[in-house]
């Protein structure tokens, strides 16, 4: 058993992007792990989907035709065991989203493996799979080895892997699974698109972030201003979007959004909680400013200044006055 079976996760006729950040993760340990990279692609248009999941590292796309339009999570664990079985798949690795969450653990029961949720590193030590999660509420990192669990299921969190960018030349392989038998979870009445949001975090190039240091609603148009003017994505910390002084979209972090493609980050009165930083991991450069020194944002950041961030925001309008 040294085969990993990456399972992708579609929606509306797309793979979403966890797909690929799954592959590219799976990719990077393949060789030290010693077996082939299988993508499971499971749906109506599974076969229509399988040339998106072809990219560089991956062996063999599987397509398992699914009765149902919409996603089930039975259907799902049905094919996924059936898979894993087949292909002695050593290493299972599912979306931590709300449609992994619903199969994964399922998985992971049935196949007697040993499991992690919301995991953002995968290594190797020797050949043994180590995976890296939080603990304690985000609160401590830890690395989590299985003994003697010959399969191992994680979910993996989302914008946090590099997907490939290479195209792949795998062969693609219709395979059979009885899924008509298998009772359903539910009926599906309707999918409600999320609000539209104003901001797209996980695409922001630089983003101004603002954190529990602006104190009141009131302050907020002051710093969308300066972030407006320096051509900056506004951003906040939790305690921002939770006083609902700004919407949830432009959270940074763990329960918010990743700045996965951020190269500039500016942050403005935020103290520089784990759980903030896990946002902030991909970011190229990071200017911290805040009043107190021991903030453990300056560990983090590239460039810092104690300064109160009102005056420098008055400073910075006079500048460009
Ligand atoms: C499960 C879980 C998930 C979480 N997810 C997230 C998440 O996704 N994103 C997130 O941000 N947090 C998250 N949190 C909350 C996180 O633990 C922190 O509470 C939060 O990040 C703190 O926000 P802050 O830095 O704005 O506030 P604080 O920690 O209160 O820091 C405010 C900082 O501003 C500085 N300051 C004050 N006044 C000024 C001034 N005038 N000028 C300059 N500096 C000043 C202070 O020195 C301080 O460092 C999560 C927590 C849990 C338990």
């Amino acid at each position: 058993m040294t085969g990993i079976l990456v399972v992708a996760e579609h929606f509306d006729g797309l793979l979403r992007d966890v797909t690929l950040e799954m592959i590219g993760a799976a990719a990077s340990i393949k060789d030290g792990l010693g077996g082939p990279l299988t993508v499971v692609v499971i749906g109506h248009d599974a076969e229509a989907l399988a040339n998106a999941a072809n990219r560089e590292g991956v062996d063999e796309i599987v397509t398992v035709a699914s009765p149902d339009s919409h996603f089930d999570p039975a259907l799902y664990e049905e094919a996924v065991c059936t898979v894993a079985e087949a292909r002695q798949a050593r290493l299972v690795l599912i979306g931590h989203t709300a449609a992994g969450m619903a199969f994964g653990p399922a998985v992971a029961a049935r196949l007697g493996s040993g499991f992690a949720s919301d995991v953002f590193g995968l290594s190797l030590e020797g050949a043994e799979p180590i995976a890296s999660r939080g603990g304690y509420g985000g609160k401590v990192a830890m690395d989590l080895a299985f003994p003697d669990k010959p399969v191992i299921v994680l979910t993996l969190r989302g914008a946090t892997f590099k997907a490939p960018e290479e195209a792949g030349n795998a062969s693609i392989v219709p395979f059979a699974v009885e899924l008509d038998a298998v009772p359903g979870t539910g009926r599906h009445i309707d999918y409600l698109p999320a609000p539209p949001a104003d901001v797209d975090i996980g695409k922001a190039e630089f983003i101004l972030s603002v954190g529990r240091a602006v104190q009141e609603d009131k302050n907020l148009p002051q710093f969308a201003a300066l972030a407006e003017r320096l051509g900056a994505t506004l951003g906040c910390s939790r305690p921002v979007a939770d006083s609902g002084w700004l919407p949830k979209a432009h959270q940074v972090g763990q329960s918010g959004t990743i700045a996965s493609n951020c190269s500039l980050y500016l942050a403005l009165g935020i103290s520089g909680a784990v759980q903030h930083l896990a946002g902030m991991k991909h970011v190229d450069t990071i200017i911290a400013v805040n009043t107190d020194p021991e903030a453990p944002i300056f560990n983090v950041a590239d460039h810092g200044a104690c300064v109160d961030i009102f005056e420098l925001a008055e400073a910075l309008e006079r500048e460009f006055n």
